[in-house]
């Protein structure tokens, strides 16, 4: 579904990536790991059209995106959630959602006002906030804050799904809720996820590959199981603890 070639960026003096090399199947949940300032983000930026890279090239379901824009990219079936989540603090969480159907509105006119208001409350419930649909988005906890998010990349109908540290500052029953959540994107809505995330008890129970990055270069490749074995790994990032 998604073929990363060889991308490369770089600022100034600085080589963020380094001929990154990577593909992602449908249905895959696919795992972005390494320690900050690996190139993680910068990797998202490039595959998002956020910025081009400076060398290679990816391809979305065999059509070359490098070059697009993010509205175009968007329009394909690809959607990404940032760092630190992003909500409309001052709409409430209906308003949130029906934000993302933009994309939906101008691909397909012919959808009623009424059919984006039943996707919308379908969407709410999938994330679970349509207890609090009326609730202004920065009244919400973290954890919900972040479902929102989430559901405001769904309502754009994405077939790839890209997080950017979406369990960042969320205690431990948030994270397995999140985790939970994730899975049901990939099960009930068919959605392709790559995910970039710190927290790896998460990522190593719910991602079916990872990719790990050191210094704009990728280490290493495989199942979390030959990721946890991998020697390189553990001493470039996870470290013998993280194992124990
Ligand atoms: N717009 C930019 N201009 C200059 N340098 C940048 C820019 N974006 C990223 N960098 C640099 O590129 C390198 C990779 O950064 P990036 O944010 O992609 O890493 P990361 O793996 O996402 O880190 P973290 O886990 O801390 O989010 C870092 O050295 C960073 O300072």
């Amino acid at each position: 579904m998604l073929e990363v070639k060889g991308i490369s960026r770089f600022f100034k003096g600085l080589v963020a990536l380094d001929d990154v090399t990577f593909t992602v199947k449908q249905g895959d949940i696919l795992g972005i790991i390494g320690p900050n300032g690996a190139g993680k983000s910068t990797l998202f930026n490039c595959i998002t059209c956020f910025f081009p890279p400076s060398k290679g090239e990816v391809y979305f379901e065999g059509k070359k995106i490098t070059g697009l824009n993010p509205f175009q990219i968007t329009e394909l079936g690809l959607t990404r959630t940032f760092q630190h989540t992003q909500v409309f603090p001052k709409l409430s969480v209906y308003e949130n959602i029906t934000t993302g159907q933009y994309v939906m509105k101008r691909k397909d006119p012919s959808r009623t006002k009424r059919q984006l208001e039943q996707k919308a409350h379908e969407i709410m419930e999938f994330v679970g906030v349509s207890e609090y649909k009326d609730t202004t988005a920065e009244n919400l906890s973290l954890g919900y804050q972040t479902r929102l998010a989430i559901g405001i990349a769904l309502a754009t109908e994405p077939k790839l799904f890209l997080l950017d540290e979406p369990a960042a500052g969320m205690n431990p029953e948030e994270t397995k809720q999140l985790v939970h959540l994730l899975r049901e994107i990939r099960t009930k809505l068919g959605v392709t996820i790559i995910l970039i995330e710190h927290d790896m008890k998460a990522v190593m129970g719910l991602c079916d590959k990872i990719v790990v990055l050191e210094y704009g270069k990728k280490i290493a490749e495989g199942t979390p199981q030959e990721i946890q074995e991998n020697p390189r790994v553990i001493e470039a990032y996870l470290g013998s603890e993280a194992l124990a």
